[in-house]
């Protein structure tokens, strides 16, 4: 039987060309590489599976005029992860390593990742080498929190900021990926798995894996997902949407009632049911249709709901959502407190249609 390779693994980009969403860094370290201009010391910072190790390697190799063959050992990296070994006897071992000149390739790259977890005493250790490394030794400090890093070790560094990746990029990756694998998906489970990884490309090739492995068929359908991911159906939302719109308050209540008893949480839902209203309220206008984050499929299905809301509905029912969402966790009965809010909602129109019913009385007595 083949071996199974997770897709992180399998389809690490071995060229700057291939990484998704960072071409603000690849183009300046391509740039940095072709005129000599590597600097020695470089931060790279940014949330976890966003490629930096990737980039750390790519460089290594470029660097090295390796071909895609060479494997990570062969690299010349060398790579220390400081969340685990943050003493000043780890960082000595380090310096150490980095007297002996390559044995072959040009360059050693020293990768440390998660720097800012290594100790004060580890961290004025390491500061001698990296203002004066030799000429061979590159040092990639890489961070998920660079606010922790301290400015001695900053004012050393070149910085990369690297991207949350957008979800439209992630899905356009998995959607490669799919086909190269021959993995039949729906367009919406591919955007739903990009959005749960919250601009972390593992994260999004990690659900997707799962999903592949879950399904008898190879085939990663928008049901499998959500029920994989307990993430719940958008349908709900739309349904909501009908019943607050026709001030159907038994009915918001009995459908809010069902998602509890499919295991819900409350909160999950005002949070979904808010980022459903702003769908609507972009969607309503031209210039702003493209800030609406849902798969192409279900396009569509946004726009003929914005048709039937008004934008004072919308603005208003926003508001009543958000504000439930910030108290919810205060709240003595959550249930209750979600309750009241779709009650609230279920009379935006009426609300609406009576002041301005009494606003033409008014105008009949003048
Ligand atoms: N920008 C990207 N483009 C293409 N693939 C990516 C990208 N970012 C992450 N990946 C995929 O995710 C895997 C892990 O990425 P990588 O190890 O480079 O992330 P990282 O930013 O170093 O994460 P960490 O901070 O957790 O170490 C890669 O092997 C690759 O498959």
């Amino acid at each position: 039987m083949e071996k199974f390779v997770v897709s992180a693994r399998k389809y690490r980009p071995k060229g700057f060309d291939e990484v998704v969403g960072q071409s603000h860094i690849t183009t300046t370290l391509k740039n940095a590489i072709d005129n000599n201009q590597l600097a020695q010391a470089l931060l790279f910072c940014g949330p976890r599976g966003v490629g930096k190790t990737t980039c750390a390697r790519i460089l290594a190799r470029m660097i090295n005029d390796f071909d895609e063959s060479h494997d990570g050992n062969a690299l010349n990296i060398f790579e220390l992860d400081a969340a685990s070994n943050n003493s000043v006897d780890d960082i000595r071992n380090l310096i150490d390593q980095v007297r002996y000149p390559p044995q072959y390739g040009k360059y050693k790259v020293y990768i440390i990742d998660e720097v800012h977890m290594l100790s004060t005493q580890a961290f004025n250790a390491f500061l001698k080498t990296l203002e004066e490394p030799p000429p061979y030794a590159i040092f990639i400090l890489a961070t998920t929190e660079k606010h922790k890093i301290i400015p001695t070790i900053l004012s050393r560094c070149q910085i990369f900021d690297f991207n949350r990746i957008q979800v439209n990029d992630i899905a356009d990756h998995l959607k490669q990926i799919a086909d190269r694998e021959s993995i039949k998906y729906e367009d919406e489970a591919l955007h739903l798995i990009s959005q749960k990884a919250d601009g972390a490309l593992r994260d999004a090739l990690s659900i997707f894996d799962l999903i592949v492995t879950f399904s008898s068929d190879r085939n990663v359908t928008y049901q499998s997902t959500i029920s994989n991911l307990h993430i719940l159906d958008y349908e709900y939302y739309f349904k909501m949407v009908d019943h607050l719109l026709s001030e159907d308050m038994s009915a918001a209540l009995l459908t809010f009632d069902e998602i509890l008893k499919q295991g819900f949480d409350g909160h999950n839902f005002i949070v979904g049911l808010s980022e459903h209203l702003r769908n609507l309220m972009v969607s309503k206008d031209n210039t702003t249709i493209q800030l609406m984050e849902v798969p192409d499929a279900a396009k569509a299905k946004y726009a003929e709901q914005a048709n039937k809301s008004s934008l004072s509905f919308l603005l208003s029912a926003l508001n009543i959502a958000n504000k439930c969402d910030l108290s919810y966790k205060g709240a003595k009965n959550q249930r209750l407190h979600v309750e009241l809010a779709l009650m609230k909602l279920a009379h935006i129109n009426a609300a609406v249609s009576m002041s301005s019913s009494s606003a033409d009385e008014v105008k009949k007595k003048v």
